[in-house]
């Protein structure tokens, strides 16, 4: 049977004052966040910024260095098979066998599970219906990714951990995962998702967060980020001398009216750009002074 909860903490995820040290080096520094039952939350960051020691210690794979936190009403550093059955991970590298099919892998982590999903549907849910009887050393990176994916999933998790589960996806691929991502969320799936796509954040995240040197700077619904500030359009056009201008204006198309009457027509390069949540998390990142390399990186 499908383990129900029945712990009452309301938050799938509690975090508070949480502080990861290695050796000297902070590396997460002071993180509070919830994160609801049935909610997708997206972490943002740039390379090294804390996430995936973050993730790790909500999953129990490290020990926090202070604070409290709780998963699924449980303190991680104490979770014993019970608490890890109700939930799924796929890790940012995974170590899966290379000599096990497909089918074969999945088949053997289905068994460790009260009430695993069908191992073919869910082959078939990440896309791999044509390699279920190849070798996972055979597989293409790509691929590879997908059967963690599915690892991920069989157990039919209550709380999905993803560390930047598209990373070596094809384009389609990431289309059809993102789908199935939707459907873990109808079925009420909690999600907690790395990702350096900010497209990918924008299209299935009902919140995110973005960490910048182990802090969490700001947390709100995709469409809060950066605050309201963030978000005013931006509208580019050239001079007729071929000066390019720019201008931010919370209401664009009066500005356009108004250069069409001055300039007696079309302005030339014209363009209304509304600030997309990478353009949005670029600028926090930037605000920060986050080294250029980073931001690139992150932004790749
Ligand atoms: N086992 C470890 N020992 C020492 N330092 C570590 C260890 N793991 C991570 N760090 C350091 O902690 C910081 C945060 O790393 P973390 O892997 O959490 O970042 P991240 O945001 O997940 O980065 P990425 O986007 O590159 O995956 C980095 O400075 C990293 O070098």
């Amino acid at each position: 049977m499908h383990t129900t909860t029945t712990d009452d903490t309301p938050a799938a995820v509690r975090i508070r004052g949480l502080r990861k040290v290695y050796g000297g080096a902070v590396a997460v520094d002071g993180i509070d966040l919830d994160i609801a039952r049935g909610e997708t939350f997206a972490l943002l960051g740039p390379n090294g910024a804390g996430k995936s020691t973050t993730i790790e210690i909500l999953e129990g794979y490290r020990l926090r260095t202070s604070g409290e936190v709780s998963v699924l009403g449980v303190d991680p550093a104490h979770g014993g098979l019970d608490w890890k059955g109700r939930l799924g991970i796929v890790l940012q590298s995974a170590a899966e066998s290379g000599l096990y099919t497909v089918r074969e892998q999945l088949a053997h982590f289905a068994k460790l599970y009260p009430s695993p999903r069908d191992v073919d549907e869910v082959i078939a849910a990440v896309g791999l219906e044509s390699k279920a009887g190849t070798r996972i050393g055979r597989l293409s990176g790509g691929q590879r990714r997908r059967v963690d994916v599915a690892l991920g999933i069989i157990g039919r998790p209550e709380l999905l951990f993803l560390d930047e589960p598209t990373t070596g996806f094809d384009p389609e691929a990431r289309r059809e995962f993102w789908s199935l991502i939707r459907t873990l969320k109808d079925e009420g799936t909690t999600i907690l998702l790395t990702t350096h796509y900010l497209d990918e954040a924008a299209q299935l995240g009902d919140r995110a967060g973005v960490i910048l040197g182990g802090r969490l700077v700001d947390v709100g619904t995709v469409e809060e980020l950066g605050g309201a500030e963030a978000r005013v359009p931006i509208v580019r056009w050239r001079d007729p001398d071929g000066g390019p201008r720019e201008v931010r204006t919370a209401r664009p198309a009066e500005l356009v009216a108004s250069l069409v009457a001055r300039l007696g027509g079309e302005p030339a390069g014209l363009e209304v750009i509304r600030p997309s949540l990478e353009d949005i998390y670029l600028q926090l990142v930037r605000a920060a002074g986050v080294d250029a390399l980073d931001i690139e990186e992150a932004a790749a």
